[in-house]
């Protein structure tokens, strides 16, 4: 059977006192990529941030990873987010230490003690990502298509079950967007599955997943309609999505 990740039903999502998404229906499974897309200011960020516990679920019921968030206690969040891969604006690369010793820095953290344990995995993450020669460079040496593929083998390296990945390939040109959004696919394929935001409508042609689109206060899933070209043509056209 699916395996689901990730269940809401009914959500409503607030920032202070303005209601961001209402009646919010989502679901995940195991396998999956999902993109989060709608204008700006339309919710998308925030309901990411609710899947770590960085911002309250109102109403509904909101299941990650088998934590209840509407319940979640402060002191589990921690261990919530140690099964999730995050990559955010506010998730910055440390720029006083090297990319091996930003890496090391989140193994330390998160438990590791074996210095030869993640002296490897530190590799083959920096491997996965095509950086393997990068890891004595400061943040500040890279580009920024190099420092998102650093925040992405941060990111993988508890092998997490899911990555929230918010505007990833932002600052991007096309070319190293794309190569960004291939290399999360290849993620999912080996085994975290991937909701990520995107203003760049032709990514989900060309690297396809399923779509929930935030319009009116509202998601919806939008993969079917998507799948049809004409469809996907107005879509679009309706250029800020
Ligand atoms: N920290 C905050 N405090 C108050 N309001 C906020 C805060 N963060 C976001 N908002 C408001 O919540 C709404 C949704 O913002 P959100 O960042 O989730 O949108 P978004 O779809 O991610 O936009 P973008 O495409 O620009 O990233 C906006 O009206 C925004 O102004």
């Amino acid at each position: 059977m699916e395996e689901t990740l990730i269940q809401y039903k009914d959500v409503e999502i607030h920032q202070q006192e303005l209601c961001v998404l209402s009646d919010v229906n989502l679901e995940l499974h195991k396998g999956e990529f999902v993109y989060l897309i709608g204008k700006v200011g339309s919710g998308k960020t925030s309901l990411l941030k609710t899947l770590y516990g960085e911002l309250d679920v109102i109403n509904g019921e909101a299941e990650v990873l088998g934590y209840n968030m509407r319940t979640i206690k402060r002191k589990h969040i921690p261990q919530l987010r140690r099964k999730l891969g995050i990559v955010f604006q506010d998730f910055q690369l440390l720029t006083d230490r090297t990319v091996y010793n930003n890496l090391e820095f989140v193994l330390q953290a998160t438990g590791w003690k074996n210095k030869q344990e993640m002296k490897e995995r530190i590799e083959e993450v920096l491997q996965l990502v095509g950086m393997s020669n990068k890891g004595y460079k400061y943040p500040n040496e890279l580009s920024g298509g190099e420092q998102q593929r650093i925040v992405i083998a941060r990111a993988v390296l508890n092998s997490p079950e899911i990555i929230l990945a918010d505007e990833p390939t932002g600052n991007l040109d096309v070319d190293t967007g794309k190569a960004i959004v291939e290399l999360l696919h290849d993620i999912c394929k080996s085994g975290s599955s991937v909701v990520m935001t995107t203003h760049n409508l032709q990514l989900l042609k060309e690297y396809p997943g399923r779509v929930y689109r935030c319009v009116d206060h509202h998601i919806t899933d939008i993969t079917d309609e998507y799948k049809s070209p004409q469809r996907a043509i107005e879509i679009d056209l309706n250029i800020d999505n």
